[in-house]
């Protein structure tokens, strides 16, 4: 179990040093298009699994929406604060 911070700690140092077999290197080097649709696609299934699936499921989606929110968050340079500033 890690918290939202420890995930953008986590996956902006995977954009630096790059390890082998890194999903979110993958995704990073798909660019911000592709991570959009990601962002979309998990929109939707965090909708659904919230309406029709159960709880599991549906904190299962959010934390997919939140790790590729992540993911576009590291590919446009954007940190925590950026984000926070307009909560
Ligand atoms: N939390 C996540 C995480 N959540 C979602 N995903 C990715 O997002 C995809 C979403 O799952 P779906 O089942 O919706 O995907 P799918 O549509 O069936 O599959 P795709 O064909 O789209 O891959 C998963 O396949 C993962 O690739 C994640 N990938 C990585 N992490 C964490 O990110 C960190 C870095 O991971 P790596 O970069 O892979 O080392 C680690 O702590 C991981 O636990």
């Amino acid at each position: 179990m890690k918290t939202f911070e420890e995930l953008f700690a986590e996956l902006q140092e995977k954009a630096t040093t790059r390890p082998e077999g890194s999903g979110t290197v993958a995704e990073l080097d798909r660019g911000v298009h592709f991570i959009g649709k990601k962002l979309v696609e998990e929109a939707a299934e965090t909708w659904m699994a919230c309406e029709h699936e159960s709880d599991a499921a549906a904190c299962e989606e959010i934390s997919q929406l939140l790790y590729h929110t992540q993911c576009m968050m590291v590919a446009k340079g954007y940190t925590l604060q950026d984000v926070y500033r307009f909560l």
